[in-house]
């Protein structure tokens, strides 16, 4: 595995540019995620953390500046590589879980890997281990609407590990969630990336939750500010 998850450098990104009401959201930020290493990032409401979340996950383009994921320099791509890049590397956790109500817990995991061309039986069998490391064994046939919350989001969790990415980006992933619940989320989110020695980015406004990573950072005015 590449040393470095994920490298911004210089990224500069400007709404409406050039108009009287253009928003200068990123400003030259520079952020360097390491192998296996989970960082937090605090961000203030409107800061741009879901733009940073966005281009780190090759969802949205920069103007100018550099994002490197897994050590592939992603900046100049086009589409279709860039798609293709962050299907393979990225995982996504969003603060409501996406998941698919039609479709067991176990099925909503074994579908980006079927569509990533894994057979039915790895990908059950995939689901199965990802379901036991958060505690969910005997809830694997069961549909989302008949899950709590707190263990829907651990479903979204593995689903967003089912590919094996090099890196995890989460955008306030307990965020909906109680204190005693989003606890107990946060260890299982935290079990599944180190079982699976993934790097992570995780964006809340929970500064217990943030203490517990390896790094924290700040969003400020548009660039990082270690903490
Ligand atoms: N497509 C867009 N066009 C114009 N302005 C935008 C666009 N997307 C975001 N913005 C503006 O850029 C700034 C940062 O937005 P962003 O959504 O990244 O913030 P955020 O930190 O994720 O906020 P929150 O935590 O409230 O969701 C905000 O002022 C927002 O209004």
């Amino acid at each position: 595995m590449s040393k470095t998850a994920l490298n911004l450098s210089g990224v500069t990104k400007t709404y409406n540019a050039g108009t009287p009401a253009e928003i200068r959201v990123l400003r030259g930020l520079n952020l360097n995620v390491a192998a296996g290493e989970v960082v937090a990032m605090v961000a203030p409401s409107g800061s741009g953390k879901s733009t940073l979340l966005h281009i780190a996950g090759l969802l949205d383009t920069l103007d100018e500046g550099k994002v490197e994921i897994a050590g592939t320099d992603a900046t100049g791509m086009k589409d279709k590589a860039r798609t293709l890049l962050r299907r393979s590397t990225v995982g996504f956790v969003y603060q409501f879980h996406h998941l698919l109500p039609e479709f067991s817990a176990s099925e909503n995991i074994e579908l980006p890997q079927r569509a990533a061309g894994v057979s039915a039986s790895a990908a059950r069998a995939r689901a199965e281990e990802l379901l036991a490391t958060v505690g969910l064994s005997s809830r694997a046939d069961h549909r989302p609407g008949e899950l709590s919350g707190g263990e829907q989001q651990r479903v979204a969790f593995c689903r967003a590990l089912a590919n094996g990415p090099a890196l995890l980006l989460a955008d306030e992933p307990t965020g909906n969630l109680d204190p005693t619940t989003s606890d107990q989320v946060f260890e299982a989110l935290m079990t599944l990336v180190r079982k699976t020695g993934m790097s992570a980015l995780i964006a809340t406004h929970n500064l217990e939750l943030a203490a517990r990573m390896d790094r924290m950072v700040r969003l400020e005015d548009g660039v990082i500010v270690e903490l």
